[in-house]
């Protein structure tokens, strides 16, 4: 059979350079006659990777030893523990991985992803490529030669014929230009900047135009370096709110006059590009099926389908589930809390807006039980603006307090970056706040008590839950219970001391119960579309009433 002399090459970039040096490879793959595309690697649709056979990833590292913003999808499916170890034992690979050595972590993201192909049995043409922006070279020291030999090992590999692609320049975009009518495109505004057309205001949370108000260089004339102040200010009048952690990106524009010269420059040479034309920019996809060696094939379709059947494995378990809403929910955890207990939780507590008095009080509270979170003031920000905040600044879990009429009623907890997101009323709340001299709270890191948590759904909640809290030390005198008694989770905090041989127990607060009623598979800003894990659906109870985070009921309620 005759196999298609194809490469994907997938880059991991936060600031651009792995895209280029990615972009730039795929150009000399194409000279060399091989097919296939060079995407980010979260573009790229991962359940195809099965299919493949031979692949370069371009990975950089970022934050400390961090994956890059548009491989973190791709690289959290990777992780799932639920992959086959023989997964993509069709697929030879190289990294190449572009980092800095004054970072402690020194290419961590693409030494990740290389021991993790290797885990699912893909195997390497060669050793992962380590570039180095410290070298004197640059990256280019590691990358040039390690090319070199990966282009040899290509070459024997899939016999490449180094005349086939030379005639044959397949481009990475397709570029049409689209001549509209100008009366029609001055009415829609498109001529406008491109940051502030309606369609790309998704992408620029509150774009605002700023002039630079002063420019005045810090260095003396005689240093080598050039380093500026920079300030800003606003053209019209508009009130710029920020927090801390908030990420300011500056987009310079052409000035009109710059535009005005280059459209003479393209008249003068008869060019015809207008100002109101239109620039349509597709990716340029060749063929899309692959064919796939006969002996692959079965195993290929059979894994296929398996990973199909797992990414709507949460509208499976709702069926399966029945009317209990879903209780297949152990293989959708995935590794949500897979650095949970390596790295601690960071919280973010913050309420609907405009909370009563009591419900900020409650807050302080909850903020005093979870060791390391933070509040915030909910204040007139969307959803999207906070929980974008709280990604960039690593937050781990966004919690938001709902109130009835000054009552503290749920309490919605979301997992970051992906989810889940966890719902529940609550009931009974009684404040430290209204327990007159109860004395300051510890804020020792607690020990956890979780109380007859039993089925796939009851140990979710408890890894929910459990995950707010770092691990404690082991002479720590606070203890936290969750106590689950016929669904109802009742928390109670406690210290405890030596008094004599006895131990003296004592309650510090709050305390109140919840009650789980969804499991949502995103994050709050995009609830609509996420998936439900689990959904409390209390009208299509049954006679025998049925439990769903234990089959006991906890304790004995006394009469
Ligand atoms: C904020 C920041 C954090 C970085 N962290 C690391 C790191 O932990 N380890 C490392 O090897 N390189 C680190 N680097 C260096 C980058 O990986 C390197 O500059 C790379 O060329 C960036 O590629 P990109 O432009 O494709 O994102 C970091 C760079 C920046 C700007």
């Amino acid at each position: 059979m005759c196999m298609a002399k194809r490469i994907v090459i997938l880059y991991g970039s936060q600031t651009y350079t792995s895209q280029e040096i990615a972009e730039r490879i795929w150009r000399t793959t194409k000279i060399l006659g091989l097919k296939g595309p060079v995407q980010a690697m979260d573009d790229f649709p991962i359940s195809k990777l099965i299919h493949e056979q031979y692949a370069l990833f371009v990975c950089a590292t970022t934050g400390e030893g961090d994956e890059p913003d548009n491989m973190k999808a791709f690289w959290k499916f990777l992780l799932r523990k639920n992959l086959p170890s023989n997964s993509l034992v069709n697929l030879k690979f190289g990294v190449i991985g572009l980092g800095d050595s004054s970072y402690d972590k020194f290419n961590f993201a693409a030494k990740k992803l290389h021991k993790r192909l290797l885990q699912l049995g893909a195997q390497p043409l060669l050793d992962t490529a380590l570039c180095d922006y410290q070298h004197d070279l640059g990256h280019d020291a590691v990358l040039i030669p390690w090319l070199e030999k990966f282009y040899a090992k290509l070459n024997t590999a899939q016999k490449i014929d180094p005349n086939i692609g030379v005639t044959k320049f397949v481009p990475r975009w397709k570029t049409t230009i689209i001549k509209n009518n100008i009366t029609m495109m001055s009415e829609c505004g498109l001529n406008k900047d491109m940051y502030f057309g309606s369609t790309n205001t998704d992408h620029f949370v509150n774009p605002i135009y700023l002039e630079i108000e002063s420019n005045s260089r810090t260095t003396h004339e005689s240093h080598f370096q050039d380093v500026r102040l920079l300030s800003f200010k606003t053209v019209h009048k508009e009130k710029i709110n920020y927090c801390p952690g908030d990420v300011f990106n500056i987009r310079p524009r052409n000035s009109k006059d710059d535009i005005e010269d280059l459209f003479g420059i393209f008249e003068t040479h008869n060019i015809d590009i207008k100002p109101h034309y239109m620039l349509n920019i597709e990716e340029y996809h060749e063929e899309e099926n692959i064919p796939i060696h006969g002996d692959l094939r079965k195993e290929a379709i059979a894994l296929q389908q398996r990973l199909e059947f797992e990414d709507k494995g949460p509208e499976k378990s709702a069926v399966i589930g029945g009317f209990s809403g879903g209780v297949n929910t152990l293989n959708s955890q995935d590794d949500e809390y897979r650095y949970a207990g390596v790295e601690d939780p960071k919280i973010m507590i913050t309420t609907s807006r405009e909370p009563s008095a009591r419900l900020k009080m409650f807050v302080k509270e909850l903020r005093l039980i979870f060791p390391n979170s933070q509040r915030m003031n909910r204040g007139g920000y969307e959803m999207s603006q906070l929980i974008h905040a709280c990604r960039a600044n690593d937050v781990t879990d966004f919690i938001v307090v709902h109130e009835h009429r000054g009552v503290p009623d749920s309490l919605v907890i979301c997992h970051l970056p992906y989810g889940p997101t966890a719902s529940f009323t609550l009931s009974g709340v009684v404040m430290r706040h209204d327990i007159p001299d109860i004395g300051p709270m510890s804020e020792q890191y607690p020990h956890l008590i979780f109380h007859n948590f039993k089925t796939d759904l009851g140990i979710r909640t408890m890894s929910i839950l459990k995950y707010l809290f770092p691990v404690p030390k082991p002479d720590s005198k606070r203890v936290i219970t969750f106590a689950n008694n016929d669904d109802y989770i009742c928390f109670r905090q406690h210290t405890h001391k030596k008094a004599g041989k006895e131990i003296e127990l004592s309650e510090v607060g709050p305390r109140f119960q919840m009650k789980l009623y969804e499991i949502k598979l995103g994050t709050l800003e995009a609830l609509e579309a996420a998936d439900t894990e689990w959904a409390l659906r209390p009208y299509m109870n049954t006679a025998a009433k049925r439990r769903f985070l234990s089959e006991e009921d906890g304790w004995q309620e006394e009469e």
